[in-house]
């Protein structure tokens, strides 16, 4: 894809396992290690990288030189395009398949990236015959796939995997949202949603569990305030949680073992 080397999509079977969170900071932990990203949120319906990203309501994208084309929205550094910044969220979007599929294939086509090492697709949850059409229509290279750690979770994080085999894209791992709880005041951890899930899974289908992250009120209020977690608290465990799932997809997506893209110095 034109201005674009890695395609990126980020999958959950279930809604509300926290997707959009996971790549959003994944998007920012992979900035972070020198990379150029940008995402696209495919949630048609319910598109939050906007809110996630702190892009302000009715903030539009400009013009492109080109045919019907438009620049991306830029925040924190990350290149942005979302249904968001096209229509009023308030409103419900109530379209059926092929008008959904239709939009997000004008955002995919229409949308100037500038010079991406990696674009995130947030895609919308689900398995049904939208999802299925935008994996077939994505050539991306690799799919992360969000999870909590309970069984009905993991249940449709199955049907989110053989999604993408079934199109022959790569799943690169499993990120394990949710794990444990820990309470932020008396430091108490609990397994709300069960444990060892994302290891479960990851085994039957001969993938990786690429990181497990908390169910904590800062990675709530950062990432729904419009500043996630990596931007706010860059050196807190979840971040440096995020910094090495984005080495493992940087390195498995790439096929190379170095951290970053070689940085030169000219006078
Ligand atoms: N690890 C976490 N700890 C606490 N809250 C979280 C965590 N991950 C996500 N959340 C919160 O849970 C809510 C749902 O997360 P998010 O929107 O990322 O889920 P999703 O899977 O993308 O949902 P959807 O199905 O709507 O696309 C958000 O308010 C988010 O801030």
């Amino acid at each position: 894809m034109e201005g674009v080397k890695h395609i990126v999509a980020v999958a959950s079977g279930k809604g509300g396992v926290g997707k959009s969170t996971v790549t959003v900071n994944l998007a920012l932990a992979l900035a972070r290690e020198g990379y150029r990203v940008g995402i696209l949120d495919a949630d048609i319906h319910g598109p939050s990288q906007a809110q996630m990203l702190g892009v302000d309501e009715g903030v539009r994208p400009k013009a492109a030189p080109g045919d019907n084309k438009f620049l991306p929205i830029e925040a924190h550094g990350i290149q942005a395009m979302s249904m968001a910044f096209l229509v009023n969220t308030k409103e419900p979007m109530v379209w059926r398949g092929p008008m959904v599929a239709g939009a997000f294939q004008q955002m995919l086509n229409q949308t100037v990236w500038d010079d991406l090492d990696f674009l995130l697709i947030d895609m919308p949850p689900g398995t049904g015959d939208v999802q299925l059409t935008l994996a077939q229509k994505v050539p991306a290279s690799g799919a992360v796939i969000v999870t909590t750690p309970q069984d009905i979770a993991l249940l449709d994080a199955r049907k989110g995997i053989e999604m993408f085999r079934k199109v022959k894209v790569p799943v690169v791992g499993v990120v394990e949202n949710m794990s444990v709880y820990h309470c932020e005041q008396c430091g108490h951890e609990a397994a709300i949603f069960g444990t060892g899930g994302g290891e479960r899974i990851a085994e039957e289908y001969a993938t990786r569990v690429l990181g497990r992250l908390p169910l904590a009120l800062s990675i709530r209020e950062l990432a729904d305030s419009g500043k996630p977690s990596v931007v706010s608290e860059p050196d807190s465990a979840v971040s440096q949680t995020f910094a090495s799932i984005a080495r493992q997809v940087a390195e498995a997506v790439n096929g190379q073992s170095h951290q970053g893209p070689t940085i030169s110095f000219s006078e």
